[in-house]
This record gives C-alpha cells, structure tokens and sequence, in this order.
C-alpha cells in the first residue's frame, strides 16, 4: 500500500533487528527502499538475519549492546563510515520477563530499566548529536508496550516504557528545532520470537488475552512493521510527541490483573 520507492535514499536504523519485530520493521524498510543497519547483543543470529535481510536491499549489522554507550558510539562510527547519514531510527531492542513486583530482584529491576530507559535514550542521544542534528533531519520511533493501564506481573517494564513515551514527548519538543520527530508505537499481544520466552503459565494467558481481544486474535509482525512505516513516513510529517496503540484496543479493555491471579 506504501510506495516501493517511499524511503529511497534514506538509511534506517533497528535496534533488536536481529529477531522478531525488529526483523520485521527491517525487512519492510528494506523492502520500500532504505537502506538498513540492524544491532543486537548476540553476534552469530545478528550476522545471520543480516544477510537473510541482504536479499531485499544494503543491510548491515554490528553487535551493540544498547546499555553500553560507547558501544552505541561505535555503531555510529560505522553508520558514519558506511553510509554518511542517518535518517530514521527504531529503538526496538527491549523486553523484560514476568514477575511479581515483589519478587523483583536490584539486579532484575535495574536490567529491564537500563535495557528499555537507558539503551533508548543513549542511542537516541547518540544518534541525533552524530546524524539528525547536523543534517537537521530525523525521525525516531520507540516501541513500547501497552501500559496505559498499568502493567501488573510486569511493574519493571509498566514504569520504563513510561519513562520512555514521556522521554519522547520531552524530546519531540526539544528537538522540533532540528526538524526531528519522534513517536512511540505501543503494540499489544503480537505473535513474535518474544512470545517464545514467556512459559506456562503466561503461555496459557497470552491464548486468554486473545480471547477477550475484541477483534479476536492476537497482533502479527506486520501490524506493528506498518505502524512504523506510517511514522517514519512523510504520511505522518504533523505527527509528533504521540503513541500509536497497535493492540486491537486493549489498552481500552480486558483485565489487567489478570496475569497477577495467575502467580498467586
Ligand atoms: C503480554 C506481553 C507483552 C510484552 C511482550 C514482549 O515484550 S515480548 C519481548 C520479550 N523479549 C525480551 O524480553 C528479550 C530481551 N530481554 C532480556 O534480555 C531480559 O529479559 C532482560 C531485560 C532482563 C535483560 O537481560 P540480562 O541479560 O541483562 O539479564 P541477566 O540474565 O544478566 O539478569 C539480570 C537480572 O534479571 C533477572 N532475571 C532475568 N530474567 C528473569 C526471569 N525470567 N525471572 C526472574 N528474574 C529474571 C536475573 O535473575 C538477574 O537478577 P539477579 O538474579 O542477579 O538478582
Ligand atoms: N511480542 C510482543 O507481544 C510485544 C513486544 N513488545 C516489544 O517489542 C520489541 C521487540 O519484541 P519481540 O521482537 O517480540 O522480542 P524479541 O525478544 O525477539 O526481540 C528483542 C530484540 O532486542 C534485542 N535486545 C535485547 N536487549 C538488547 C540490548 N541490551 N542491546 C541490544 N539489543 C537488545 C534482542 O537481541 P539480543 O538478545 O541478541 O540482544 C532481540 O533482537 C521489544 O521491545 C518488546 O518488549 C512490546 C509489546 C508486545
């Protein structure tokens, strides 16, 4: 439905494009033309997705953990090396695992906080003073989670992903200057690799969830891969600042408390 030629020119970075939704958001910017680097932390699938993804376009990759700034500032060595700009970037490396919020260990707390607070902000950071600043261009967009409600069995990632959109909204206004957009994509339940690291029994309530789901089915890869595309796209060029719910409106819906329940 998009041009084939919409992001001709443009480089684009995915942050976890080795797996998943990342893979996904990659694979669809490829497909419209850009030109793509893909990071994660682990080296052998990052090298392997990034040639898999070579087919549809340039594709690129280098290991990068996110929580390491100076690892941030050597993939925009490489970005600078290989490509001279950058365009848009999609901070989609985060995650968390299930957990009562009592049960959460300093070490559990702090690895889903540095993962999903700090990674994004350093690399969007990194990347706007090295590329979008100067060029006076750019577009970030952060994918977060559905926590408009509150994320009980996951207060770690509830409190981060809503530093995160309040982050955007602060950067959306600083940066307006620059002629830089950011927004947030904030997917519900979507069939992807990250469903594969929760067991039973979020196993069992992920099928739930989809019951209750008023459009009756969970998210796919490509719901959330179009959303982006929109955004990163001059088709949102007045949209700043905001969070596109890609969930089929569970954020309006469904019992929260409900994975709570499941561990008591
Ligand atoms: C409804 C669904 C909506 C959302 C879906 C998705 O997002 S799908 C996307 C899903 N995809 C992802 O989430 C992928 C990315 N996620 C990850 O890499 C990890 O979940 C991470 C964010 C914790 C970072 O990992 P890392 O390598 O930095 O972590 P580390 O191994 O060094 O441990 C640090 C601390 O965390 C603790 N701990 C860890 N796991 C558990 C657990 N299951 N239980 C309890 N605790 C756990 C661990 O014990 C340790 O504390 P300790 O023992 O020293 O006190
Ligand atoms: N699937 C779902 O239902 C939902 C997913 N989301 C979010 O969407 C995003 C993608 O999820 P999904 O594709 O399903 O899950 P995956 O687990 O497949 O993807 C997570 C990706 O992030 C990378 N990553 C994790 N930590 C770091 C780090 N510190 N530095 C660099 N890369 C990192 C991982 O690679 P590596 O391990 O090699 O570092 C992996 O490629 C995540 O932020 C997730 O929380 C939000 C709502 C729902």
């Amino acid at each position: 439905m998009y041009a084939p030629n919409l992001f001709q020119d443009k480089v684009a970075l995915v942050t976890g494009g080795r797996s998943g939704i990342g893979y996904g958001i990659a694979e669809a910017l490829l497909k419209l033309g850009a030109k793509v680097i893909i990071c994660a932390r682990k080296a052998a699938p990052l090298a392997e997705a990034a040639a898999a993804l070579s087919e549809h376009g340039t594709c690129v990759q280098r290991p990068c953990d996110i929580r390491k700034s100076e690892e941030v500032e050597a993939l925009a060595d490489l970005i600078e090396s290989e490509f001279g700009r950058l365009d848009i970037l999609v901070n989609n490396a985060g995650g968390q695992f299930p957990s009562l919020a009592r049960h959460i260990s300093d070490n559990g707390w702090n690895a889903v906080i540095n993962t999903n607070v700090n990674g994004t902000f350093y690399v969007s950071r990194i990347m706007a003073n090295r590329f979008f600043v100067p060029q006076k261009s750019g577009n970030i967009i952060n994918i977060v989670v559905n926590h408009l409600r509150g994320f009980p069995g996951m207060a770690h990632t509830g409190a981060a992903r809503a530093a995160v959109e309040n982050l955007t909204k602060t950067l959306a206004q600083e940066w307006a200057v620059y002629n830089i957009r950011l927004n947030c994509v904030a997917p519900g339940t979507i069939i992807s690799s990250g469903l594969d690291t929760y067991a039973e029994p979020v196993k069992a309530l992920l099928d739930k969830m989809k019951e209750e789901n008023l459009m009756q089915r969970h998210g796919t890869i490509e719901d959330v891969a179009n959303a982006v595309l929109f955004l990163a796209s001059p088709l949102s060029a007045y949209t700043s600042g905001t969070t596109l719910y890609v969930d089929g409106m569970d954020h309006l819906h469904g019992d929260r408390m409900r994975m709570v329940n499941m561990f008591r």
